[in-house]
């Protein structure tokens, strides 16, 4: 069948282009372009070997297909938008290779455009004349003075041919900055320098966070926005609103868009396209300029104004709203609004769980997903699976040259909820493998649960759970084939000879093994209960543990490591906010880190010793390895510690035993799906992981 990602002028593979190496004297110190030492063609096989090996964690991807990657035909001077760090010294460049925070400067870059490398030329002329008298633009030294962090620049241009010009963003420490009238008479000079620049603007950066850009900006002078062409649409580039590095490569995009969602031509039915995490509207306006009708969601006000503006200006059918993705869609699904098609191109850490929910239950037939993190992609995917719809085509494209970075679009069509997949069967019981975000039973704003999928088995169509997981938590749940046989069955599992074993990631550096006894309170009745725990491995300063709980209280493994000061990791109930938010962002965790990977019980009819195991899922499998590379999971794995057929052993009177008061139960918010979390925001912890800015990625490159 041929991909409706195919089509469009894509460039043909030619071996010159396969061959090609790009030689730049930076490259040896700058973090910037990192398999810059890679020939093209090598380049792209690394990229596509990324996506494949983000979509082989999940079974129900394993039929899925990497197209290859569609290679730019410009891999030097393609940068249209760049952001780069001030130093003293005048240097305007990268952070080093390595992870410090030594700055290269790259005035000879081999992959900024030629309009960005000229204003940088001005700006570094100027930052070493500020620096020698004092000026406003003298470069932040972190021990010394100066306000001018870095500068974020991007190019555009009105027309396919037109000529460049260049908004420059001066970043600017602020607590140094000088006054709004010395920064608008420095913007002047600037402008009067330097003819391509039709822009200038402040960013207040308050220091703490490691993003480079902060949270307000203030013109300084001339344009406030710009018409920026890419391929057949125009959107109005601002300062601070998303822009794609590479214009040819977006354009690409949003051919593929057009052939994906509209059949690639113009009139007929007019398609109803909602485009999610829309920017300032360079999607949603190339699919209104193909004769698509709009709605554009985005958070970022400023961006939304933009592409309502460029809409008006070019008389386009687009409707923009400034808001929440999940927010938005949970008012959509309420009104029953109708789609023909989604499109959907978050940040990196992808979309929300409930967003994916939400998202699933608009009548639409077909999601069209833009990535830039093949990983958060393909955990999303497998969801999406689950939500009933089925990736068809996933196609990548080199947004980002010379750098390991990779854009995908993938493509999702209605189809069934699937069966729940089993692991375990006899004529009494069946022992299935629960997939993250979905409930054990119906719940709530829940399309669907595992029960759901369980009894569209042939066989188990009165099934119930014996047991049950929480929402976020993955695993072995086992069902009986009728209500009758329940009892026998809970009776097993509650016998002393029964165990539910977990893997379970948790905060900070437990001892090496433990019991945790301490009374759960549930409706104002303290109930009895002990978890044990064995430490697996440690993670970037966290721990990987093996756990058994010897009941099976509410939320017993999440209180009682919280209670020890370990909250597991992405719990939003119990856990540690900051590090969750510092997982959802670094190694793309969005559930709680909790799986059911063995069960043991005595047959209650047979008496056969029963032993099932779940190996870990794919999401858990990507998080473990970004957050402590390939070698921790290789480690568990060669251990078979993410499920062996070996029991733990009680805890050995050295371990921790922890005997603490009652813990209460903590109740959900109202929506149920987001709980919220009482605990200090501004309580970074004190895991370095957390705190050190040089593991932003976002710094690293430009
Ligand atoms: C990768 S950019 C995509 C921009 C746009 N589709 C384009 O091609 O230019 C992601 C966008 O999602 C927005 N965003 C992030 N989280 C959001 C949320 N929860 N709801 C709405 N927008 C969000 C960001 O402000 C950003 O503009």
């Amino acid at each position: 069948m041929a991909s409706p990602l195919d089509s469009g002028p894509f460039p043909a593979a030619n071996s010159h282009h396969a061959r090609l190496r790009v030689l730049c004297e930076h490259a040896e110190p700058c973090g910037g372009c990192p398999i810059i030492g890679l020939s093209y063609g090598e380049q792209l096989t690394l990229k596509r070997g990324r996506v494949v090996q983000s979509v082989s964690r999940y079974t129900a991807l394993e039929l899925l297909y990497t197209e290859p990657v569609i290679f730019a035909d410009s891999v030097t001077e393609y940068r249209t938008r760049a952001k780069l760090i001030v130093a003293p010294g005048g240097k305007i460049g990268l952070y080093a290779k390595g992870g410090g925070h030594q700055i290269v400067d790259i005035p000879r870059c081999q992959v900024l455009s030629p309009s960005l490398a000229r204003v940088t030329s001005l700006l570094r002329r100027i930052v070493s004349r500020d620096e020698e008298r004092a000026g406003p633009l003298a470069p932040f030294d972190i021990l010394g003075s100066g306000a001018l962090r870095a500068v974020d620049l991007r190019e555009v241009r009105d027309r396919p041919d037109g000529p460049a010009r260049v908004l420059l963003t001066l970043v600017l420490q602020r607590s140094r900055t000088a006054d709004l009238t010395q920064l608008r008479v420095a913007a002047a000079e600037l402008m009067a320098e330097e003819t391509l620049l039709i822009g200038v603007a402040a960013n207040f950066h308050e220091g703490e966070a490691p993003q480079i850009l902060g949270n307000e900006t203030v013109v300084l002078r001339g344009a406030t926005s710009a018409p920026d062409r890419v391929g057949d649409s125009t959107h109005l580039a601002t300062f601070g609103s998303f822009v794609q590095a590479h214009r040819d490569q977006a354009a690409r995009v949003h051919r593929m868009l057009i052939t994906a969602l509209m059949g690639g031509k113009n009139g007929g039915t007019r398609p109803r396209i909602l485009d999610l995490y829309g920017g300032s509207g360079a999607i949603a306006l190339s699919l209104a300029t193909a004769g698509a009708e709009v709605k554009l969601v985005e958070s970022f006000a400023p961006a939304v104004a933009q592409a309502k503006a460029a809409a008006d200006m070019q008389h386009l059918q687009l409707e923009a709203e400034c808001g929440d993705v999940a927010g938005t869609l949970r008012t959509l699904s309420q009104r029953g609004a109708r789609f023909t098609a989604a499109v959907v191109n978050p940040p990196r850490r992808g979309m929300s769980p409930v967003a994916r929910e939400l998202l699933s239950r608009l009548e639409i037939d077909t999601i069209a997903y833009v990535s830039c993190d093949p990983d958060t992609l393909a955990r999303d995917l497998d969801h999406f699976a689950r939500l009933g719809f089925t990736t068809t085509h996933l196609r990548p494209l080199d947004m980002i040259p010379l750098t390991d970075e990779v854009e995908t679009v993938a493509i999702l069509r209605r189809s069934q909820v699937p069966r729940a997949r089993v692991v375990y069967e006899d004529d009494d019981v069946l022992v299935v493998d629960k997939g993250p975000y979905e409930p054990t039973t119906p719940q709530g704003e829940y399309k669907s649960s595992l029960v759901v999928r369980v009894r569209k088995i042939q066989g188990a169509e009165e099934a119930v759970p014996v047991h049950r997981l929480d929402v976020g938590t993955s695993g072995l749940v086992l069902f009986a084939r009728k209500p009758d046989m329940v009892a026998r069955w809970s009776a097993a599992f509650s016998a002393a000879t029964a165990r539910k074993i977990y893997v379970v990631g948790v905060r900070g550096i437990t001892p090496s093994k433990g019991a945790i006894t301490r009374d759960l309170r549930e409706d104002g009745v303290a109930h009895p209960a002990r978890t044990r725990y064995r430490r697996l491995a440690v993670a970037s300063g966290h721990s990987v543990l093996r756990v058994i709980p010897e009941q099976g209280r509410t939320h017993q493994i999440r209180r009682h490591l919280a209670a020890i000061g370990h909250a597991v990791l992405g719990d939003d109930r119990y856990g540690h906010a900051p590090t969750n938010r510092f997982f959802e962002e670094r190694n793309g965790l969005d559930r709680t880190f909790m799986h059911c990977v063995r069960l043991e019980c005595d047959h209650p009819i047979t008496g056969a010793r029963i032993i099932i195991e779940a190996p870990l899922p794919g999401d858990l499998r990507a998080v473990l390895e970004r957050a402590g590379g390939p070698g921790t999971l290789r480690f568990l794995d060669h251990k078979n510690a993410l499920g062996t057929a070996s029991s733990l052993p009680p805890p050995p009177p050295d371990s921790h035993h922890d005997h603490g008061a009652p813990i209460d139960i903590q109740h959900a918010n109202e929506t149920g799906a987001l709980p919220a979390v009482n605990l200090d925001p501004n309580d970074t912890g004190t895991l370095p992981a957390i705190i050190l800015p040089d593991n932003d990625r976002s710094s690293r490159g430009f």
